[in-house]
């Protein structure tokens, strides 16, 4: 036999694994790195996080990957430099982590890599009838498993596509696996540049869950802290926006698009959300001449009323209190937290940390829990398949030597 498929073959059968995951979202803040340990899979995993860090990106290299991100035109050369380039560079956080952490790379079983997302088009945003669903991440999986010597699974977003769905959320798998609870509805909402939310039914039927974007979270806020405060790369606190008063015609006018009408699971990125979308929202509604901290302050509200709306689209009444468990970036956003408790005054608002995961790292161990199920799971972490949630195994092995 191959010596890598033994290698492979050892560590599924392994009692315990050790799995760091990988994830840099569309903020472009940094690479989240979560050492993880596994026991079991499937519904009866269990999991610890060892070690987390987010390492935050230079400028430089936030620089490098604006050149692409989220742009219908590009230097082709740039992204195919990109892509090995990315993969090293996480590679090395890696091992910087690890030396840190003082743990030898030997004692790792693998890598679950995200990569970065560099355009994400599902057909309801191309519009291009004769093109399928199509998602695009970088940081090439070969170069990775090579430079740090631990195997490693990326591109998890492909197979998700090639079954149907749309590359995303793919939280759903992980969040399903991890924190379903029998009799009791939770509804896990992530803030980052785009907001999701996964709804986990207390009847615990597969069928019935799901996950589905809502629209930006952080992604225009930082867009436009960037462009009126340079120094900035985001609203801390939302400091700025807490001065603002909200501009209700604008409002009006960002949150008119089919996206919002569209039902669920359905995905979206910076590719829609972009300065653009602001600026053509202002023309419609007189406000092109907004002060930053109104303009903030209104973009808070419409990531809040997207996620608002798409919660009681679900509960458009509340017999039961439902807890919602909040992770990613803006929910260290104090403004954007109050809006949605005066919108949402019968939820009750926790974090993943009250279910033993620390909200910044969730993203990162959910990859590594995907990586865990191609190891060591069934072809079906969920069991069972609904339309734009595919039973899939996801992830592309790719061996060290
Ligand atoms: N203290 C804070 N005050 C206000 N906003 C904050 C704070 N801390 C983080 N954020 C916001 O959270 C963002 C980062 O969130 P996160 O890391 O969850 O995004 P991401 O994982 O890159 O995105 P996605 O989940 O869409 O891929 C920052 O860019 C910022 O907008
Ligand atoms: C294409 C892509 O990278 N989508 C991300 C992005 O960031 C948040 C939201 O948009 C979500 O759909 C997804 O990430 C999470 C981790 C997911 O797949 O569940």
């Amino acid at each position: 036999m191959n010596p890598n498929l033994h290698n492979l073959f050892t560590i599924a059968q392994k009692p315990q694994r050790r799995i760091i995951g990988l994830m840099s979202g569309t903020s472009l803040d940094g690479l989240d790195v979560a050492l993880c340990r596994f026991e079991g899979s499937g519904p009866a995993t269990h999991v610890q996080v060892e070690r987390f860090a987010t390492v935050p990106y230079p400028e430089a290299v936030k620089a490098e990957i604006r050149r692409v991100f989220a742009k219908s035109t590009i230097d082709f050369e740039h992204l195919c430099l990109l892509n090995p380039w990315i993969a090293l560079l996480h590679a090395d956080i890696v091992l910087d982590c690890l030396r840190a952490w003082k743990i030898a790379p030997q004692d790792v079983d693998c890598i679950a890599s995200h990569g970065q997302t560099v355009f994400h088009a599902p057909k309801s945003q191309h519009g291009k009838p004769n093109f399928p669903n199509a998602t695009l991440q970088i940081g090439d999986g070969d170069h990775v498993a090579v430079r740090t010597g631990i195997l490693t699974i990326s591109d998890f977003r492909q197979k998700h596509v090639a079954a149907g769905g749309e590359g995303a959320p793919l939280a759903v798998y992980g969040d399903y696996l991890l924190f379903s609870k029998a009799r009791e509805d939770r509804i896990l909402l992530n803030m980052g540049g785009i907001a999701n939310f996964t709804f986990l039914p207390g009847s615990l039927d597969a069928g019935a869950m799901f996950s589905t974007d809502v629209g930006p979270g952080n992604t225009l806020l930082d867009a436009f802290t960037q462009l009126y405060f340079p120094d900035k790369s985001y609203d801390a606190e939302g400091a700025i926006a807490a001065q603002g008063q909200v501009h209700e015609p604008l409002l009006r006018a960002l949150l008119d698009h089919p996206f919002y009408a569209a039902a669920f699971p359905k995905t979206t990125g910076p590719e829609l959300f972009s300065r653009d979308y602001v600026v053509q929202a202002q023309q419609r509604s007189n406000s092109v001449s907004l002060s930053p901290a109104d303009l903030l302050a209104t973009l808070v509200e419409f990531s809040a009323a997207g996620i608002v709306a798409s919660i009681r689209r679900c509960f458009p009444t509340s017999d039961a209190p439902l807890t919602i468990y909040a992770s990613g970036g803006g929910m260290h956003n104090p403004v954007l937290m109050k809006t949605l408790h005066l919108q949402l005054p019968d939820c009750r608002f926790l974090t993943t940390h009250d279910l033993g995961i620390n909200p910044d790292a969730k993203e990162a161990v959910l990859f590594a829990v995907l990586a865990n199920e191609t190891l060591a799971g069934s072809n079906a972490p969920l069991g069972s398949s609904r339309p734009g949630i595919p039973a899939v195994s996801m992830g592309k092995i790719s061996f060290a030597q």
